[in-house]
């Protein structure tokens, strides 16, 4: 893997006539976790995919760039919202998908070793039709971590899990992307202040920094400076929506 580097977005982008958002610049720092908030429909996913170099259906008027001044394109590893399984494959087979694409001798013990972490050793060799959503996400996760990338972009990665698992998967992901520049979308106030080294804010005009916690990620539950920060957190954005 090579060393993680910082990435910087900056520019606008519209949809036809139609400002989403900008212009703005975006710093990730490198070797650590980025929680991107905002209002549903700002450009979350979007800033992923520009950043993916994929496609949109918008106009970009800007650049994505890495400080090391290499491209980005195969050092991303990348969790889409919908977890994107291939249905006439195996839980173990989707897992492994990257590298099967890449030509590449799939690392089975470490793929086993991750369904089993994120609690799907069950149902290595089920097809995706046998899993419930949560258990698609938790799959899906495990394909995202098994990539020894140095950049990862994780799009709501726990949205689909009851709270307990929530939580588990939160430190999994944690331990195993530790010194990846790591950039996740949430929802959630609670995961943002536990997961972010940097918390950023995305609305049309910015992308505005919310101070974390003083203590590094990943934090406890039930720290008091990490629930402060939730609660603070949580109010403005319900503030941000009226
Ligand atoms: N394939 C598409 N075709 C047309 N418009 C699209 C397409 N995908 C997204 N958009 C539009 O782009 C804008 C930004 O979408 P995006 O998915 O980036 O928002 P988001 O902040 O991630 O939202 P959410 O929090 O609901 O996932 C929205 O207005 C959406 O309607």
């Amino acid at each position: 893997m090579t060393v993680p580097p910082a990435i910087t977005l900056q520019g606008r982008y519209s949809l036809g006539d139609v400002d989403l958002f900008g212009p703005l610049s975006m710093q990730l720092p490198a070797g650590q976790w980025s929680c991107l908030l905002g209002p549903s429909g700002v450009g979350k996913s979007t800033i992923l995919r520009l950043i993916l170099g994929l496609s949109t259906s918008g106009q970009f008027e800007g650049s994505v760039q890495a400080e090391d001044g290499l491209p980005l394109r195969d050092r991303i590893s990348y969790m889409a919202q919908s977890d994107l399984l291939l249905p006439w494959l195996t839980v173990l087979e989707n897992t492994v998908l990257g590298a099967r694409l890449r030509g590449e001798t799939p690392d089975l013990p470490r793929a086993r070793q991750l369904l089993t972490r994120v609690g799907l050793e069950a149902y290595q060799s089920q097809t995706p039709a046998a899993l419930s959503g949560g258990m698609r996400q938790r799959a899906a996760l495990a394909r995202a971590l098994i990539e020894d990338r140095p950049v990862v972009l994780l799009d709501e990665p726990f949205s689909a899990l009851d709270a307990g698992t929530r939580a588990d998967m939160q430190e999994l992901a944690a331990e195993v992307l530790q010194g990846k520049t790591v950039l996740l979308v949430t929802h959630d106030p609670a995961e943002a202040s536990r997961l972010g080294h940097q918390i950023l804010l995305l609305s049309p005009k910015a992308a505005t920094r919310w101070t974390p916690p003083p203590t590094p990620p990943i934090r406890a539950l039930q720290d008091p400076a990490t629930l402060a920060c939730q609660a603070a957190l949580l109010a403005h954005l319900r503030g941000q929506a009226r």
